[in-house]
Parts: structure tokens; C-alpha cells; sequence
């Protein structure tokens, strides 16, 4: 490369890790962005165990782990890992396996309610969700399915997300394989 074609940035000093926080614990790290106020109690770590199926497979359980996290902007970052269990509650394999984001709508500086969710599978699938929350309740239905010429046909989604009594718990619905809307999968997760 001849030293008219080299970047500026070529020979300027290394670049140090990277400075902010992501924080899943909302009484350390950044301070929360208000616009997360009604999402407070989604952030942190959780874990615990589910029920899943579909019209066209046998029901499984599983465990999860979530971790919901900040870093003092406006929307928060999801990230979710599932394993099958046995009957012993022993770990089969690795299963589903999810990361997004959950965005709250501001106008005028105040939370509306709506949510917008952009989430991605590593079976080639992308779910764009938007959704309401009230109380502690979230709920989401997918604007768009987007797939990789590889993947299940998954046309639309819908998820019910709660905090009851301090747990996570949700309900998630697909419409799959040439299925309408049905009940994928139920969670109930504590904080880890
Ligand atoms: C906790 C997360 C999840 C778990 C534990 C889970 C588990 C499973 C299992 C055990 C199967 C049966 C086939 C297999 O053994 O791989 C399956 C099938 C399937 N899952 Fe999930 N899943 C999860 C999340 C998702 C999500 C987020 C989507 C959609 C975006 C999805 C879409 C599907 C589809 C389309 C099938 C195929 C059904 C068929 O071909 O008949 N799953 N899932």
C-alpha cells in the first residue's frame, strides 16, 4: 500500500476496551433510562424451566436462561438460551437460543406504552414485534417474520411476558409448518 492510500486511522495508537457498561442489575451500572421505567423489573439474570410443543412435535421440557440488560440508553438488550431436559431434569442438548432487543416508544420524552422488539434465532429466523406494556405485563405479536432460505417457515408469533410474584413468566405462540397461531412455549423463570 503506498502511503496515499493508507487510512488516517492506520498508524494511530490502539483503541482501549470498551469504555461503558452494560448492566443487568438496575441498583449498579448506569442509571436506567426513564424510558425503561415501565420495564424496570425485566432487568437481570434469569433461569428456570419450561414446557414446549407444537401440532406437529412432541412436547419437551426445558431450561432457560435470560439475561435482560441496559447501559443507560433507551431500550434493552435480550438475550435467551434454552436445553432440553430429561425426565430427571437432566441436560439433553443445547435447544433454542434467541437474542434482540426491546425498544419502548418515547414521544415528547414520556414511555407510550408501545414496545418495538427486533429479535433473531440462529435457525435463520427474525422476529419484529410490536407490543404493549401495562402493568408489568408485556405483550408482543410479530409486524414481520423474516427467514433465511434455510429455515422453518414461521410466519407470525405471538408472546405474553409477566412478572408475578417476583418470577418471569411467559407464553409464546407460533404459527409455523403450515400451522396457524399454537402454543410453542411456557416459562416460568426466578432470578439467577
Ligand atoms: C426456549 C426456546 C425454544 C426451545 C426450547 C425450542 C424447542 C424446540 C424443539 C425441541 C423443537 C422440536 C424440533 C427439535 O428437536 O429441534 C422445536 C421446533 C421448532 N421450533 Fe422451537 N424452541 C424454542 C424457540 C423457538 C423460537 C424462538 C422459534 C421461532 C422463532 C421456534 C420455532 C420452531 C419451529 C418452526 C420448529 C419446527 C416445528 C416443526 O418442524 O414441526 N422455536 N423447538
Amino acid at each position: 500500500m503506498t502511503a496515499e492510500m493508507e487510512p488516517p486511522w492506520l498508524h494511530a495508537p490502539p483503541v482501549e476496551p470498551y469504555p461503558y457498561q452494560d448492566s443487568d442489575d438496575v441498583e449498579s451500572g448506569p442509571p436506567l433510562h426513564p424510558a425503561l421505567a415501565p420495564l424496570r423489573a425485566y432487568v437481570g439474570r434469569w433461569r428456570g424451566r419450561g414446557r414446549g410443543g407444537y401440532p406437529t412435535i412432541e412436547d419437551f421440557d426445558y431450561a432457560q436462561e435470560i439475561r435482560i440488560s441496559h447501559d443507560g440508553r433507551p431500550f434493552l438488550a435480550y438475550e435467551s438460551r434454552a436445553w432440553l431436559l430429561d425426565e430427571r431434569s437432566q441436560a439433553i442438548r443445547p435447544a433454542g437460543r434467541e437474542s434482540g432487543w426491546w425498544r419502548p416508544v418515547m414521544v415528547d420524552g414520556e414511555p407510550t406504552g408501545e414496545l418495538e422488539v427486533l429479535l433473531t434465532t440462529p435457525t435463520g429466523i427474525m422476529e419484529l414485534h410490536v407490543g404493549r406494556v401495562s402493568g408489568h405485563q408485556v405483550e408482543l405479536a410479530t409486524d414481520a417474520v423474516l427467514r433465511t432460505t434455510t429455515a422453518k417457515e414461521v410466519t407470525a408469533g405471538k408472546r405474553l411476558y409477566g412478572i408475578v410474584e417476583g418470577a418471569l413468566l411467559y407464553a409464546q405462540e407460533l404459527a409455523a409448518v403450515g400451522h396457524g397461531l399454537a402454543p410453542h412455549l411456557s416459562a416460568r423463570l426466578t432470578r439467577a
